[in-house]
């Protein structure tokens, strides 16, 4: 689901409602893409704000659709869903809030501007579980950062703190107070203004030097320490792509390659590894008691009943 409402008589701000982490599910993807469309077509409508409801701008593609095609078929793809937020002729802020991960950050890259509360974090972790940025993030990144950033944050997945990325060029503004309020009043102040260089998907990486010789050793690198993951090698050439072929080209190897890892084991045990370390938090026990219940019992007395003396 995604909630639509105009403030301050013409901006849009559509927020991603699908809590506890405001995964893209299908039903967002439809919202979505309603929305996006919805403000394009209104006159009255001069900028966008795209936030997440109530906290997190968004965890990411909804990982218990993937293996499921009817539920992946029944929203419109990702792809397309930021193709027509990148090309709006309007400008987009992201106010980032929580974190942004996966397809929330590749959301963003599609905005033209992020903002970011000074605790957010930001990150594609799709390499933990067995993919790569599949939804544009490996094209974009790389020519927003450069490839040795945008690099490191797609093969490790590891989550940027919002001062970094402000650092890195990933965030436009952070801010301390209501990320959206501020949001608000940037799109208004860039209503009207060319938005071309701001799409990431019509700019070239910036240049790299000895670009083979770069890739060549970041492939055998990441080899080195993969133990067998076709993720994080994959991952590598997509960036390449990014750094020697023109955008569509980038994303149409982007496609043949988490293609076929979303359908690897390797991807499929990532996935149940991930569920199933949540699940085990929820424990119960035969008498009842149960994680989200039981309170821990005060001590009121300790003793020693052993101990271990060792002699040299
Ligand atoms: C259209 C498909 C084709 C696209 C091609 C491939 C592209 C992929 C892009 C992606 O976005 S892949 C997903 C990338 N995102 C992630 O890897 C984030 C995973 N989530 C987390 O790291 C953490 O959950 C969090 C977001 C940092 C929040 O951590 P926290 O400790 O606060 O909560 P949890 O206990 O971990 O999670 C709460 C609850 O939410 C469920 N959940 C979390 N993330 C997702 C998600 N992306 N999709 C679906 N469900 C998610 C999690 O399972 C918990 O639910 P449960 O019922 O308690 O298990």
């Amino acid at each position: 689901m995604a909630q639509y409402r105009i403030v301050s008589g013409s901006v849009a701000v559509i927020s991603i409602q699908n809590p506890p982490v405001n995964a893209l599910s299908a039903a967002v993807r439809n919202g979505l893409l309603l929305s996006v469309r919805t403000a394009s077509s209104d006159p009255l409508v001069r900028s966008v704000v795209i936030s997440g409801h109530n906290g997190p701008f968004c965890g990411g593609a909804d990982i218990k659709e993937f293996g499921n095609v009817s539920h992946l078929e029944s929203g419109p793809h990702l792809v397309e869903i930021f193709e027509s937020v990148e090309a709006l002729a309007k400008p987009v802020v992201a106010a980032i809030e929580g974190f942004a991960l996966g397809g929330g950050l590749e959301l963003a890259l599609a905005c033209h501007y992020r903002f970011g509360h000074s605790e957010a974090r930001v990150g594609l972790p799709e390499v933990s579980l067995g993919l790569l940025p599949g939804a544009g993030g490996s094209q974009r990144l790389p020519r927003l950062l450069g490839v040795r950033a945008a690099l490191d944050m797609i093969v490790t997945g590891r989550h940027v703190a919002a001062g970094e990325a402000l650092n890195l060029g990933l965030l436009d503004r952070v801010t301390d107070g209501n990320t959206v309020d501020a949001a608000v009043r940037f799109a208004q102040s860039v209503e009207g203004k060319p938005l071309d260089d701001r799409r990431l998907g019509n700019r070239p990486c910036p240049p790299l030097e000895n670009i083979d010789a770069f890739f060549e050793d970041a492939l055998n690198r990441v080899r080195g320490r993969a133990r067998g993951a076709a993720a994080p090698l994959a991952c590598v050439q997509a960036v390449r792509g990014a750094a020697t072929l023109p955008f569509l080209q980038g994303m149409a190897l982007e496609k043949r390659l988490v293609e076929t890892l979303m359908t690897s084991g390797q991807a499929q045990a990532s996935r149940y590894c991930f569920f199933t370390e949540r699940g085990a938090a929820r424990w119960t026990t035969p008498t009842g008691a149960r994680w989200d219940t039981c309170r821990a019992r005060p001590i009121s007395t300790a003793a020693v009943i052993g101990i271990y003396a060792s002699c040299i």
